[in-house]
């Protein structure tokens, strides 16, 4: 049930750069959390995604807080928005912002750093939101278990109607 389909990336050999780290997590369980975020969609599309130590990559993620830099968007402080991404594209395109003021966890209280990229990377590779509330792409935070699939068939549709 999307209401839109942005366009997609057109290579599907994509990299992604961690900027900086959560001072709430270990660098392994950052990079784990991201690696796996990204993971979700690459099961089920053709992108492939390749993690570069420098430079400009097509994915640049990063933890900020407040009005940041040359970002058009800018965070509330803690809870309300966890993060933000922007859709396929050049500069800013499918960079994904993580509110350094939440409380970033692995498992337990705060929010799980993993659940929060995987949404964040949809947006990234094209989705919008979905209304289907079992769905990665549901607007709202449902702490699913991370130890699940957390894709839906509704996410699962909607990424393959980009990347088919
Ligand atoms: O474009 C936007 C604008 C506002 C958003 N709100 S959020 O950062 O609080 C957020 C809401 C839900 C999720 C989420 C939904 C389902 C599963 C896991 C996370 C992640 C972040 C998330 C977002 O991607
Ligand atoms: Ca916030
Ligand atoms: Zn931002």
């Amino acid at each position: 049930q999307y209401g839109y389909t942005l366009p997609g990336w057109k290579k599907h050999n994509l990299t992604y750069r961690i900027v900086n780290y959560t001072p709430d997590l270990a660098r392994a369980d950052v990079e784990e959390a991201i690696r796996k975020g990204l993971d979700v969609w690459s099961e089920v599309t053709p992108l492939t995604f390749t993690k570069i130590p420098k430079g400009t990559a097509d994915i640049m993620i990063a933890f900020r807080t407040r009005v940041h830099g040359r970002c058009p968007r800018y965070f509330d402080g803690p809870l309300g928005v966890l993060g933000h991404a922007f859709p396929p594209g050049l500069g800013l395109g499918g960079d994904t912002h993580f509110d350094e003021d939440e409380n970033w966890t692995k498992d337990g209280p705060g929010f799980n750093l993993f659940l929060v990229a995987a949404h964040e990377f949809g947006h990234s590779l094209g989705l919008s939101h979905s209304n289907d509330q079992t769905a990665l792409m549901f607007p709202n935070y449902v702490s699913l278990d991370p130890s699940k699939y957390p894709l839906s068939q509704d996410d699962i549709s909607g990424i393959q109607s980009i990347y088919g």
